[in-house]
């Protein structure tokens, strides 16, 4: 439970906290820290939903890297790899932020409002299936550098083909979650029961990303585990 609590793969609950409170939290930014913390005490348990603050920082480092400015997100909840990348993003930046609750995303609001970086956020209460497909249909194909997907893991496999066509050639999708608490490599007969579905979902996405030729793929073993996917055609 340790382990899931602080939603990581690494499998030594001392070298998570060090990661985090040697070098992530002493980094992170002070609206980011003030978000986490709200999460936390609004939505206790399930504030285990938000990204850490390690992978935070690398979502930053990445969008800067990419000198990303168009980016999409799906699976919002209060907002924590949100703000980090609208941080990240230039001031012309611009983010279409998805998830089909705007509650939570309310909770995270007045910190985004606070940093300065509101003005790059157009939130969208959809279902991330309904709206991609409008985008798609709006002519917004190949418009975006970057798309970040942390929702529901059914979905992903689908979400995979439109966001294909709304990230440019050699734009990235990261998909969270991958490693599914480390679960993608256990016998299922000693997988939790909680997360039995997820496991089989995660399993088929990061099967068919192996064998999909239009990208390259970078599995990192971060947070929950993140893999890159640069569109290549
Ligand atoms: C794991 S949380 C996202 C955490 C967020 N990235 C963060 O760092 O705080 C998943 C979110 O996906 C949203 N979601 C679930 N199904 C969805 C769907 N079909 N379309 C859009 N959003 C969905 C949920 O409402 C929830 O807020």
């Amino acid at each position: 439970m340790a382990y899931r609590s602080m939603k990581n793969i690494l499998q030594s609950p001392a070298l998570v906290q060090y990661i985090l409170e040697e070098n992530s939290y002493p980094r992170e930014h002070e609206q980011l820290k003030e978000l986490r913390e709200a999460t936390l005490e609004t939505l206790k348990p399930w504030s285990v939903m938000s990204v850490p603050a390690d992978q935070g920082l690398f979502l930053s480092m990445l969008l800067k890297l990419m000198n990303a400015k168009k980016t999409i997100e799906i699976g919002v909840f209060t907002g924590y790899s949100l703000l980090a990348t609208a941080l990240a993003l230039p001031a012309d930046g611009q983010i279409t932020a998805i998830d089909v609750n705007k509650e939570s995303f309310e909770v995270g609001l007045p910190f985004m409002k606070k940093a300065g970086v509101d003005h790059k956020i157009n939130f969208v209460e959809a279902q991330a299936s309904v709206f991609l497909n409008d985008l798609i249909n709006d002519g917004k194909g190949g418009e975006f550098d970057f798309a970040f997907v942390d929702a529901n893991k059914e979905g992903y496999i689908i979400y995979h083909e439109f966001l294909l066509k709304l990230v440019k050639v050699g734009g990235v999708i990261a998909y969270d979650n991958t490693l599914w608490f480390g679960s993608v490599a256990q016998n299922e007969d000693d997988v939790d029961e909680i997360l039995k579905v997820n496991r089989i979902h995660l399993r088929e996405l990061n099967a068919f990303l192996v064998n999909d030729s239009r990208i390259e793929i970078a599995l990192l073993s971060i947070g929950d585990g993140l893999t890159l996917c640069r569109r290549i055609q």
